[in-house]
């Protein structure tokens, strides 16, 4: 199956308003709360899933084996602003992120960026194809409203183990003004 996302597209083809969200290399979810109010994570699934052909190759991970999985909204005031799919070994749950399978609906970045210890790989960025896996599942998400939806990932480090994590971008309040060209 071909790559359905161009994770290493240029920053300046984004959306003007979106590139400060797209490349923000602290906690995304902090970066939410100081923007909206009553920011909530939903839980959406927390499982073993097989991964995205593009997250196999990424975490070198075998192609018939199913990853642990995480997919929550992040919403204020109930209305969904960010998808975010995480994904992580069976052997890693053990050994780097034991906390991944009991976050709840605390946001997984508050027990990422807690750990001095955890490291964080360059930042990667897209806008998705409707043929990606999580086109259809943000869409679903939003009611199918959304006419272009960008994503980013980066890839956390707790000594050899990884942890992908992949955030849609949702809302309108992202897209650019009326004046600036998509
Ligand atoms: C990694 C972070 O955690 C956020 C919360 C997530 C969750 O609770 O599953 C997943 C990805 C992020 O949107 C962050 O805040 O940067």
């Amino acid at each position: 199956m071909p790559h359905t996302a161009f994770w290493h597209t240029p920053l300046a083809l984004a959306p003007w308003s979106l590139r400060p969200w797209l490349s923000e290399r602290g906690s995304l979810t902090q970066r939410l709360i100081a923007h909206f109010p009553q920011l909530t994570v939903r839980v959406l699934q927390q499982g073993f899933r097989r991964p995205h052909p593009d997250e196999t190759q990424i975490l070198q991970l075998p192609s018939a084996s199913h990853v642990a999985t995480r997919e929550v909204l992040l919403c204020s005031q109930g209305r969904p602003l960010v998808f975010a799919h995480s994904i992580t070994c069976r052997q890693h749950l053990q050994a780097g992120f034991h906390l991944f399978e009991r976050s709840g609906s605390r946001p997984l970045g508050a027990l990422l960026f807690a750990d001095p210890c955890i490291r964080r790989s360059a930042l990667a960025w897209c806008k998705l194809s409707p043929r990606h896996p999580l086109w259809q599942k943000a869409q679903a998400a939003v009611g199918g409203q959304a006419a272009t939806l960008w994503a980013r990932r980066s890839v956390f480090y707790s000594g050899a183990a990884q942890l992908l994590v992949t955030e849609v971008f949702l809302s309108d309040f992202l897209l650019p003004s009326p004046c600036e060209p998509i």
